[in-house]
């Protein structure tokens, strides 16, 4: 997808919050990450981290504030948009009768990657969070940890300046999350803006991230 390099990676939100009626989901918030920086959303259960996330995916139009990613308002109707954000918020779509390569040599080829050796980078990333003994199978018949890994791979296989993950360590243990952390940091390195929900001080710390204190919303 050659969109992915027209847009650089400076992710900025503004003063944005979130109500629904007389609901708060998200009280007002800044949140500033450029290329090769993770930024870690913390805050209590319900304080909005994934309302966050969503309004910098552009899945979610602000009450207050603005949010843009490379310059652009951050809204996942812009091609543009799409091609630079890859995000794991909520439970991707998977399908039933295809296996986990099968499913990272589709993602792959379909953002613009080689098909030739699309398999060899898909094989590559599950053997590089642990799973790459499970390629056959499919996603029905994961432990829901598995599943999260599997998930962190569809998210991963795809070309993105910007990762918005939600609460990447969930239903992994210990080992699991440093094998992440690592990927995660690799990611970063390499100049991918992160942003994340985190409840997990190790993978935060891991991170060397700025973090972003999120107030309860109510
Ligand atoms: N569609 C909705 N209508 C009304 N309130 C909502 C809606 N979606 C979420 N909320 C509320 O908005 C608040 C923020 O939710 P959100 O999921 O963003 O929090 P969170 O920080 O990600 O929580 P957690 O740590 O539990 O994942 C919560 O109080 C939640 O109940």
């Amino acid at each position: 997808m050659s969109r992915t390099a027209e847009l650089t990676g400076e992710v900025r939100a503004v003063g944005v919050s979130k109500s629904i009626d007389t609901t708060t989901l998200l009280r007002p918030v800044d949140v500033a990450a450029d290329p090769g920086q993770c930024v870690v959303l913390r805050g209590p259960n319900g304080s909005g981290k994934t309302t966050l996330l969503r309004i910098i995916g552009g899945l979610l139009e602000p009450t207050t504030g603005t949010a843009s990613v490379g310059g652009r308002p951050a809204d996942e109707r812009d091609p543009a948009i799409r091609a630079c954000v890859a995000a794991l918020i909520g439970t991707p779509t998977t399908y039933r009768d295809l296996t986990l390569i099968d499913h990272l040599v589709l993602v792959d080829s379909t953002w613009g990657h080689d098909p030739a050796t699309s398999d060899e980078r898909g094989q590559a990333l599950l053997g590089s969070l642990g799973i790459g003994d499970l390629d056959d199978r499919f996603p029905h018949e994961l432990s829901s940890g598995q599943e999260q890994l599997f998930r962190l791979a569809l998210t991963l296989t795809r070309p993105s300046s910007v990762l918005l993950l939600d609460e990447p360590e969930q239903r992994l243990d210990t080992t699991k999350r440093q094998v992440v952390a690592g990927l995660l940091r690799k990611q970063v390195d390499q100049g991918a803006t992160l942003v994340m929900a985190c409840h997990d001080p190790d993978l935060t710390a891991a991170l060397a991230p700025s973090i972003v204190d999120l107030a309860p919303a109510r």
